[in-house]
């Protein structure tokens, strides 16, 4: 390991687990706001590099570090596994937000619990047949693989695509089965591709309202220049991944993000 990946190192393991405990808690989900936090997607970082990389950003701020797995399948493209995760683990405490884009989620569940992954996000779209989700009622099969992830103690996200109606979520939120949703603002599969605000971006306000504690995370296009719409939307976790390792100072892109999703959470009024 070269001296420069110790990173979280530099953190005592006291303040470290605290930070950790405030950003990512288990269980009943809070009534209160969460906080913002900035999950900035290694998608985008050098992947020889990543061990490095990871300690730079967070360095520079960032809360969580949100890694794409993607594989072949679900989507159009493939990046890495629990393997890589557990490499990452032995360099960094940085929280693990995993978002897998994988066909069938279950089968992961161990391997990435092992590997030290915090939350594990999967597609509501993988989980079960598309057509067979329904608004009133939580399909089993999706049940069955929150709970599994909650069992092998990580946090449990449940990723929407683009076209998928934010209603098809409630009723596994309204179970208290799910710490985190997450909105999609592309396309799954590719970094760098243009945010989709509107009424994709906007699947996040009903969410908000109806739980105002769930962590809302929007990924996708996330860029200084879009923020502001995520901000308003009600999103708190937000992923950005070329904004962040495209930028010269990732660090003031950081800060830009957080500033206007407080700015907007108090505006809100909470
Ligand atoms: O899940 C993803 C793509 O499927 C990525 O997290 C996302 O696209 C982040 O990259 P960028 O901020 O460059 O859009
Ligand atoms: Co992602």
């Amino acid at each position: 390991m070269s001296p420069s990946v110790a990173l979280a190192d530099a953190a005592p393991a006291a303040a470290a687990s605290k930070a950790l405990a405030q950003r990512g808690a288990s269980g009943a989900a809070p009534r209160d706001r969460p906080a913002t936090l900035i999950s900035p997607s290694i998608l985008s970082a050098d992947f020889a590099l990543l061990a490095e990389e990871c300690d730079r950003i967070v360095k520079l701020g960032a809360d969580w570090l949100h890694i794409d797995v993607m594989d072949g399948h679900f989507v159009p493209n493939l990046t890495l596994g629990a393997p890589v995760v557990a490499c990452l683990r032995k360099h960094s405490r940085a929280y693990f937000d995993c978002h897998l884009m994988v066909s069938e989620p279950a089968k992961w569940i161990d391997d990435f619990a092992k590997a030290g992954a915090n939350m594990f996000t999967f597609h509501l779209e993988a989980a079960a047949d598309p057509a067979a989700l329904s608004a009133a009622e939580a399909h089993p099969a999706v049940a069955d693989v929150a709970r599994a992830v909650r069992a092998a103690g990580m946090e449990v996200g449940i990723a929407l695509k683009p076209e998928t109606a934010v209603e098809l979520v409630m009723p596994y939120v309204e179970a208290g089965l799910v710490d985190m949703v997450l909105i999609l603002t592309v396309n799954p599969g590719f970094g760098g591709q243009k945010f989709m605000g509107g009424d994709v971006v906007g699947k996040c306000a009903p969410l908000r309202r109806a739980h105002p504690g769930l962590h809302i995370q929007v990924d996708g296009g996330v860029a200084p220049s879009t923020i502001d719409e995520v901000a308003a939307a009600g999103a708190n976790v937000i992923v950005a991944g070329s904004a962040v390792f495209g930028a010269e100072r990732p660090g003031e892109v950081i800060a830009a993000l957080r500033a206007s999703v407080d700015g907007a959470a108090a505006a809100a009024g909470n």
